[in-house]
């Protein structure tokens, strides 16, 4: 099993395969803190993480857009006071892709080494 931390996302586009169920079992061996959600008809991968403060919130906010940007393949985060809530999906392919699970992964290596963790 590659370490999904080690790994970069490919270029998805419209026709790049979703994850089969087989994968999504055993990517989601490799993240076990993360939701599965499905929200009109499109699966995506939803953890929150608790923050002391609102400061250090925003800043593992920006850290995980940093990583966003470097790999072309963003989420949708909400920051809210205490905490932020990190989704990943592809919107290319409206559904989950190898891409999502190597930046959940990615994002959990950031919570890791972020200040302020509750
Ligand atoms: C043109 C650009 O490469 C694409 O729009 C990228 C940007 N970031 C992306 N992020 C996510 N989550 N899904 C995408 O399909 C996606 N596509």
């Amino acid at each position: 099993m590659t370490d999904l931390t080690k790994a970069t996302c490919e270029a998805c586009n419209a026709d790049a395969p979703k994850v089969s169920e087989t994968e999504l079992a055993e990517l989601l061996r490799q993240i076990p803190d993360w939701n599965i959600e499905v929200r009109d008809g499109v699966m995506q991968l939803e953890r929150t993480y608790a923050f002391r403060t609102f400061k250090h919130a925003l800043a593992f906010t920006n850290a995980v857009g940093e990583i966003a940007e470097t790999e072309n393949h963003h989420p949708a985060l909400l920051t809210e006071w205490g905490k932020v809530t990190v989704t990943w999906w592809s919107h290319s392919i409206k559904g989950l892709h190898r891409n999502d699970f190597i930046m959940a992964a990615r994002t959990d290596e950031l919570a890791k080494g972020a200040d302020g963790r509750k």
